[in-house]
């Protein structure tokens, strides 16, 4: 049961719901008259309550729902003890960007409405529960002894998104004054050393964007079939393994989660301005050159998301129309590299980094603690520069922000970084089959891990290296050895593509022992792309699929166009 405090202008409310049981609802105490409408495809069912008394202006009603969630919840995935690390106990995790909370609690599920919550979450007692809030306590569950009831307040307004819990076997350590790094005990050392640097960029990120209002700033390492590579839940972001920094989700403390997009459309004020918050703390903790060098590096990533979605695919806009489009269809790194071009665009126009990040300083007090759209944001870039409106609408802002494709200018970074890896892609694209003995380990040994990712990067934009230049690659370099996801997605997507046979079981493996959608489905696709693997890639996914979080599960059956009626049968 969860009980919220909801403000209702009349004496009907409609709460969003997606495959939940509800069993009552009650307000201020009395049974209400419920009924749930028609299913939607992705929306899911409009709970329709009905008050059983009149309400005047302003009135607050306390709306009790009791209720269940379905197991097939989009919203959480229920790990079997096999699946964890410690196989003694069972695991439960919740991701609800955009639209799955709904599928977890029945409320008004949209960006556009902030609220606080207090929740009280009983488990039993060999686990413990964490949610996006301030902890506040715990005690025996006065009706089950074998069971604890942890107790959570979040006092700061925030979307139904930002709502988050798990149950496990958590273990944590402190790391830092307003630090804990929570995780099942075998992870929780290594976690605690990976994120040590966490309150350096705190720190940061308050001096360039003010001060961080959600008191704790914990970190919770997820198992490895967490979709995304982090989620900006507040109080306790959550990462999954393959992550070893987290300044993007730091940064959504404020562009995200203090200033909110009022609708999925205008998701890239969220991700747009968190990778230039990103960015500028890289160039705080290391330097410009840095800053520049990650810039190169998204550019790519955007390119990558235009081809697999098309030149033309309206999705490529930086402000698409998402009228019956999933927000999970939509996803892609457009609102994140776009997002960070036109910024980084702006800043270049309007006076450098210092006068840029003054804006976005402002423009986070000005709007901290509601929802904006892309046009409040821009009304605002207007009326704070506007000493430089000449300048401003030089832009063409229909072009950047309305029209499909790459955008209409491509800034000149700094290429101080990545210049060798340009110099090492180069030669490997150019070198003849005589050439091949001219390479040396020390080319990649000299790089640093960033670097080995934009050459591997480079390689992927261009035509696929023939089969004899990727087995070198292998035999000098030996990149099948390393372990780093960014590097070991890459290596093996070219790999793939290069049609080497040995890779593929090394993709399949890469796609299924870890479920990050960055890189279970591309590499999914790149071995369902290479024809005689095609019922590989099918078998395989398959076989994982029911023990695959339910979102990665539903895109990568629509990647490998798997017919939905399979999965009835999974
Ligand atoms: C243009 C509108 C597109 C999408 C609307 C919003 C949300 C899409 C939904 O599918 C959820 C996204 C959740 C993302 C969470 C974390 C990411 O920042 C991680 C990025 C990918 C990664 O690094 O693994
Ligand atoms: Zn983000």
């Amino acid at each position: 049961t969860l009980t919220r405090e909801c403000q209702i202008s009349n004496f009907e409310s409609t709460l969003d719901s997606s495959d939940l049981s509800v069993v009552s609802v009650t307000a201020n105490g009395q049974p209400a008259r419920f009924s749930l409408g028609p299913k939607h495809s992705f929306k899911g069912t409009p709970l329709e309550i009905t008050l059983p008394f009149d309400l005047s202006r302003g009135q607050h009603v306390i709306v009790e729902v009791t209720y269940e969630t379905s197991p097939s919840a989009t919203a959480l995935q229920w790990l079997t003890p096999e699946q964890t690390a410690g196989k003694k106990h069972p695991y439960l995790f919740s991701q609800c960007q955009a639209h799955h909370c709904r599928s977890m609690i029945p409320c008004q599920d949209t960006p556009s409405i902030k609220h606080t919550y207090y929740a009280q979450v009983s488990v039993p007692k060999d686990l413990v529960a964490v949610m996006s809030a301030v902890r506040d306590g715990q005690e025996v569950d006065p009706q089950d002894s074998g069971r604890i009831i942890y107790r959570f307040r979040q006092t700061v307004p925030m979307p139904s998104y930002l709502i988050a819990i798990v149950a496990g076997a958590l273990e944590s350590r402190e790391i830092g004054p307003r630090t804990r790094v929570w995780s099942e005990k075998e992870f929780v050392d290594k976690a605690a050393f990976e994120f040590s640097e966490t309150e350096a960029m705190l720190k940061t990120a308050e001096e360039l964007a003010g001060p961080y209002v959600w008191g704790q700033y914990d970190v919770l390492v997820l198992p490895p079939s967490f979709p995304y590579g982090g989620m900006e839940n507040p109080c306790l972001t959550f990462a999954t393994p393959t992550v070893l920094v987290i300044a993007h989700e730091i940064s959504h403390s404020w562009t995200g989660n203090l200033v909110t997009n009022k609708t999925w459309e205008h998701f890239w004020l969220n991700e747009g301005h968190t990778v230039y918050l990103e960015r500028m703390i890289g160039r705080c903790l290391e330097s410009e050159q840095f800053r520049q060098f990650k810039a190169i590096g998204g550019w790519k990533d955007l390119q990558d998301s235009v081809n697999t979605f098309g030149a033309n695919n309206p999705l490529t806009n930086l402000v698409p129309s998402l009228q019956d489009v999933s927000p999970d269809d939509a996803f892609s790194s457009v609102p994140y590299e776009k997002g960070f071009a036109l910024l980084y665009y702006l800043e270049e126009q309007l006076g450098g980094p210092e006068v840029f990040m003054g804006f976005v300083k402002s423009y986070i007090q000005r709007f901290a603690y509601s929802s904006v759209t892309t046009e409040e944001w821009k009304n605002y870039l207007f009326a704070y520069f506007k000493d430089k409106v000449d300048i401003l609408n030089k832009v063409d802002w229909n072009a950047w922000m309305f029209t499909p494709g790459m955008p209409p200018v491509k800034p000149q970074y700094d290429t101080t970084m990545a210049d060798a890896c340009n110099a090492l892609s180069q030669k490997w694209l150019q070198a003849k089959d005589q050439d091949l003995n001219s390479f040396k380990r020390s080319d990649v040994k000299t790089l640093s891990s960033h670097q080995v990712i934009e050459f591997l990067s480079l390689l992927l934009q261009e035509d696929p290296l023939p089969l004899t230049h990727v087995k070198k690659m292998q035999e000098i370099y030996d990149l099948n050895a390393y372990m780093n996801a960014e590097i070991r997605f890459r290596w093996l997507r070219l790999c793939v593509r290069s049609r080497w046979e040995e890779a593929v079981p090394l993709a399949l493996k890469m796609a299924t022992d870890q479920g990050r959608m960055k890189f279970t489905r591309p590499l999914f696709r790149e071995v369902f792309n290479f024809e005689k693997f095609r019922d590989e890639a099918l078998r395989v996914f398959l076989a994982h699929r029911a023990g695959m979080h339910p979102v990665t599960s539903g895109l990568v059956s629509k990647d490998l166009k798997v017919d939905v009626s399979n999965a009835a049968s999974q």
